[in-house]
């Protein structure tokens, strides 16, 4: 068997595990735990790839510790190296291969998610700088294959995608399903790489750029989920179609308690979008986990982008990271069950190879167009310039050579510029197998190989411990021999036991998972509470402040856009536009004397060139006015005004020198008073008709309006 055989075996055999590869990382205790006075309770047992949590707040035997198994665990003297090695390396070689990988690092905040990605300089490098190693050192062994190398590189802030590269950019980058892509990034900026130097570089500036702030928990507390994206596209020898190799490495935020972080203003909002996340990304894991029909991975961005890692046709790993301290017990449980659900998690990687259409491809297309261009071209100036000498020669006509010179500029300009247009396609793309020399070749890929066979090694011995374990307690009964009634007894006593000891840790499971379910359950009852008030407060808004029409008009524009996951309102102006362009359609225009006196002398002025077009009138949003109806109150209040007025009327109409006068005409001042009570009544009542819409009854009272 070949070296690079037993190479691409070794990936094809791990390429069969299609669970998400789920490990878990404890970090040492940090100097202000240790300053706290803070014990560890975690114990490792790496050969079986098992955890255990000893509970501090233990009240029964049953409360004394926790156990979980994973694929591999790491405990805090395990080296960046060996835990590259030996989970990494495979699946990095997978993405050489054309898969799509991916690695995500989740956890408490201050637990190493960082470090383990990107770690420190030196011996401590992480994941992330790692894997340009390994991605360089085999693009450098592949003779006779072609690559184009981009990384991409950002992060999600408050729910907002921002470009690490490109920080500056006022693009807005939204999400899009893309058939046969997946959900992709709008507007990202792709940087392109000639070698893990570069790599390093754009990580770097990423750093950067990331947002990072300090809590009580961690110094350099990271605020957003960072996604680093590397794409690799590969041609072999002449071959018409290409693999591509795409790797997600995720460094998530970390969960966090305020009352823990002590996160105040900007830090807790932060806070509150990073939980907020995490709790929809572990809705995503237990549905998956459960088979639900229904995966919620539209509830939140990170979810979106994390689509084809889980459940999805990518090879994942996710790194569970947790702290040793006893004050961190709940939050490492969580971390636990969140990473052991996870375990059950089924992804099926599909190969993307013999694709017919990448960027490669159009740019070996493009080379070889500008190369047939460039000789072709060069052919023609050579065969100008001898045609030049041979007329200088001839000494013919002078203007004749100037003319051909010119030409012979031309050209050769032209030729200069697709040759230079050629060296910046050329130089986007590497050629693998350059300027190593054979023994190191032979030597690296040897190493690497040694290193592949240990972590299958190492992989394969975790996996039999964990059977091997596991039948032990089926067969041991089988197995045993008993001298006497007696040692049977003793021993069914003990298996009883024990049995006993695993009923109660299970029941105390189920009891704690019930407790995680109703405060759950209390946490969206909240929200819906909440929401529920949100949502009142704005149709009270809309019922009373916004007009009718202008409702059912924003109903009627509004549009629920997949993509975006949200509403929008269309834009009007694709309604009011005629659909066919707008023409002049009277020939007797232009109508004033001055067109049509400049219409002959102007073609602008002319009725045809002149473009009929309706004003667009502003939509309406007033309505006419409708006076109020009086309500009883204000009309009793009303009443009793005006009656107070007709007292004072009363002694006016005693003084009045007409009233009198009238009076002395045969009418009672006491029938006088009594009409003009009845004539104002009867006006405050046709008013108050009037006022609410009634019809007015026949006038009964024709002196109310003499009054007036
Ligand atoms: N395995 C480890 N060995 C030594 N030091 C570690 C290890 N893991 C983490 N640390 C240290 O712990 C501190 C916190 O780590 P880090 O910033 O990576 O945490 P984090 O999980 O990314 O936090 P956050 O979610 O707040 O960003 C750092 O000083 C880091 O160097």
């Amino acid at each position: 068997m070949t070296s690079e055989a037993s190479e691409s075996n070794s990936t094809d055999k791990l390429s069969s595990n299609e669970s998400v590869q789920v490990i878990v990382r404890c970090r040492p205790l940090s100097l202000q735990e240790l300053q706290q006075q803070c014990t560890s309770v975690v114990k490792i047992y790496s050969n079986r790839g098992v955890i255990e949590v000893e509970n501090p707040k233990a009240r029964s035997e049953n409360e004394r510790s926790k156990m979980f198994t994973y694929d591999a665990v790491y405990d805090e003297k395990s080296t960046q190296q060996a835990l590259y090695d030996e989970t990494i390396r495979p699946l990095v070689a997978s993405v050489l291969e054309g898969y799509n990988c991916c690695v995500f690092a989740y956890g408490q905040t201050g637990t190493g998610k960082t470090y383990t990605m990107e770690g420190c300089d030196g011996e401590d490098i992480g994941i992330i700088p790692r894997a340009f190693d390994q991605i360089w050192s085999h693009i450098a062994r592949k003779t006779g294959v072609e690559f184009l190398v981009s990384v991409r590189y950002m992060e999600i802030y408050m729910e907002e995608i921002r470009d690490l590269l490109k920080i500056k950019s006022t693009k807005v980058h939204e999400l899009r399903e893309m058939p046969g892509e997946g959900v992709v990034v709008t507007n990202l900026h792709s940087h392109n790489c000639q070698s893990a130097k570069d790599m390093l570089k754009a990580m770097k500036t990423g750093n950067f750029n990331r947002t990072t702030g300090a809590t009580n928990m961690n110094e350099h507390s990271s605020r957003s989920h960072a996604i680093f994206q590397i794409i690799i596209e590969m041609v072999e020898g002449h071959s018409k179609s290409m693999k591509v190799g795409k790797l997600n490495l995720v460094d998530l935020a970390g969960s966090e308690r305020q009352s823990k972080t002590g996160a105040t203003g900007d830090r807790l909002k932060e806070a509150t979008k990073i939980n907020k996340a995490l709790s929809s990304l572990g809705n995503v894991i237990y549905a998956l986990a459960e088979n639900s029909a229904h995966i919620p991975y539209r509830d939140s961005k990170l979810t979106r982008l994390l689509q084809d890692s889980l459940g999805g046709n990518s090879k994942t790993i996710m790194i569970a990271n947790v702290g040793p301290a006893s004050m961190n017990y709940d939050e490492t449980i969580v971390t636990l069950r969140y990473a052991y659900r996870a375990k059950s998690i089924k992804n099926k990687p599909i190969k993307n190879e013999d694709i017919k259409d990448g960027k490669l491809l159009l740019m070996q297309q493009e080379i070889e167009r500008l190369r047939a261009l460039i000789s072709e071209k060069s052919n023609g100036v050579d065969m100008n310039g001898l045609n030049g000498q041979n007329a200088e020669e001839s000494d013919s006509d002078e203007s004749d050579n100037v003319e051909k010179e010119k030409q012979l500029e031309l050209g050769k300009m032209e030729v200069d510029e697709l040759a230079k247009k050629l060296k910046t396609l050329e130089k986007q793309m590497v050629h693998g197998g350059k300027d190593i020399v054979d023994s190191v070749n032979e030597n690296e890929l040897k190493l690497e190989q040694q290193k592949a066979e240990i972590a299958d090694r190492k992989k394969k011995e975790i996996e039999m411990q964990q059977r091997i374990e596991l039948e032990e307690e089926t067969c041991s009964e089988l197995k045993q021999v008993f001298a006497s009634l007696q040692q049977q007894v003793d021993f069914k006593r003990d298996k009883l036991k024990r049995i006993n000891n695993k009923l109660q840790s299970i029941r105390q499971e189920i009891k704690d998972n019930h407790e995680v379910y109703l405060k759950d359950r209390q946490e969206i009852e909240n929200a819906n509470d909440e929401a529920t008030v949100n949502l009142r407060q704005a149709f009270l808004i809309i019922d009373n402040f916004v007009p009718s029409e202008e409702r059912s008009r924003i109903i009627s524009l509004a549009q629920f856009d997949e993509n975006l996951d949200n509403w929008i309102i269309k834009k009007e102006i694709e309604k009011i536009l005629p659909s066919e362009r707008p023409r002049a359609h009277n020939y007797r225009r232009p109508i004033s004397d001055y067109a049509i006196q400049q219409g002959q002398l102007n073609p602008k002025y002319r009725g045809e060139n002149v473009l009929d077009l309706k004003l667009d009138m502003p939509l309406r949003t007033t309505q006419d006015y409708v006076p109020p109806a009086i309500c009883p109150q204000i009309k009793a209040l009303v009443n009793d005004v005006i009656k107070k007025e007709m007292d004072n009327c009363h002694v006016t109409i005693k003084m009045a020198p007409h009233s009198m006068s009238r009076s002395a005409g045969g009418v009672s001042k006491l029938e006088q008073e009594g009409k003009y009570k009845q004539a104002l009544r009867s006006l405050v009542d046709v008013n108050s008709l009037k006022a609410s819409n009634k019809p007015v009854p026949p006038r009964s009272a024709k002196s109310a309006y003499h009054l007036k």
